[in-house]
């Protein structure tokens, strides 16, 4: 599973933000306008140029990210659709979510009040009272959500099932991975090709003869295999000795089967010393 965007867009109370933090999980990252505009973005303002620079520099941010292995959810207004299109030149992988809900319900919610100051002449340029949110065409977004007549729970619920973004797993697979071989994969696919959503942790030895690749090198083996399996990810754990196990606390401890045990890690080490990719890379440091 390769890293994503899921970026969701919409006018003020709409529910970008409280939709965000519903979706987050490991290894994501939640960029939102309003913190981006205190932190990173404080030199910008509402004009179009500036909204699109704010865009700019958060995509960058987020593609940055997702080549780090971090999913990321993005909420901001993204009112224009050539910044929408920008977005999408810059991300990868983006999925784009509409959270739509009429102007007059999210003027209602008016979750800080902005809706009435801009009503009341004290700000101007705000999306939705002065301000253009242009509406995104059809078939323009990944997926519409529509807030004012579904619930929190609803949406949240649509956006993981259509974008399959949910990532629930049920079967950890520790090991060193140096490197993934057929007997690995053997019992890796036995869950993911199941449906189960696998996590592959894989410690971070230190080099040696016998451990010659790094955790990064190893990871990368491991996402050019499984990149495209959405239920399964990789992470680099911490080089543990011990795993201590509990008894009757929810899970099950299963041992590798024997014929799987067989397949020996150092013939595969062997050939893979024979390979550009490790050729003289760590034997000699
Ligand atoms: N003039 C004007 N127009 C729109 N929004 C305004 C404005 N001034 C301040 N705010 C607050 O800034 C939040 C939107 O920032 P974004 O970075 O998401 O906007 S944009 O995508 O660059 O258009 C937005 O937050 P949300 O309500 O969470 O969308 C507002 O709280
Ligand atoms: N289906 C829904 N999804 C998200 N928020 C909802 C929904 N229904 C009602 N709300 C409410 O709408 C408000 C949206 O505020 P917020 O998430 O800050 O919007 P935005 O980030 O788009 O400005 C919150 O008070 C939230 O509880």
């Amino acid at each position: 599973m390769t890293a994503e965007t899921t970026w969701l867009f919409g006018l003020p109370c709409s529910g970008k933000s409280t939709l965000a933090e519903g979706l987050v999980g490991p290894d994501t990252v939640h960029l939102d306008g309003d913190y981006l505009r205190e932190t990173l973005n404080t030199d910008l303002g509402f004009s179009k140029e500036d909204r699109t620079e704010n865009l700019r520099r958060a995509a960058g941010v987020a593609q940055a990210l997702n080549e780090q292995g971090f999913d990321v959810i993005a909420s901001f207004i993204t009112p224009y659709r050539s910044q929408r299109e920008l977005i999408y030149e810059k991300v990868d992988d983006v999925s784009f979510v509409h959270v739509q809900a009429p102007v007059e319900v999210c003027e209602e919610r008016d979750v800080k009040g902005m809706y009435q100051q801009a009503r009341d002449g004290e700000i101007e340029g705000f999306t939705g009272v002065d301000d253009p949110f242009e509406e995104p065409e059809p078939g323009e977004a990944d997926l519409e959500v529509r807030t004012a007549t579904h619930s929190e729970e609803e949406t949240l619920k649509k956006i993981n099932t259509e974008l399959d973004i949910k990532f629930d797993p049920s079967h950890l697979f520790v090991g060193r991975w140096q490197p993934l071989h057929d007997g690995h994969r053997t019992i890796i696919d036995s869950a993911a090709d199941n449906g189960k959503d696998v996590v592959i942790g894989i410690r971070d030895t230190e080099l040696s003869e016998k451990n010659p690749l790094t955790a990064k090198e190893r990871k990368e083996l491991i996402d050019e295999v499984y990149g495209d399996h959405p239920n399964v990810e990789s992470t680099i754990i911490p080089d543990v000795d011990t795993v201590a196990i509990g008894r009757d606390v929810g899970y099950t401890v299963v041992s590798v089967p024997e014929e799987v045990a067989q397949i020996s890690g150092t013939d595969t080490r062997a050939e893979y010393e024979k390979s550009e990719l490790l050729a003289g890379q760590h034997f000699g440091d």
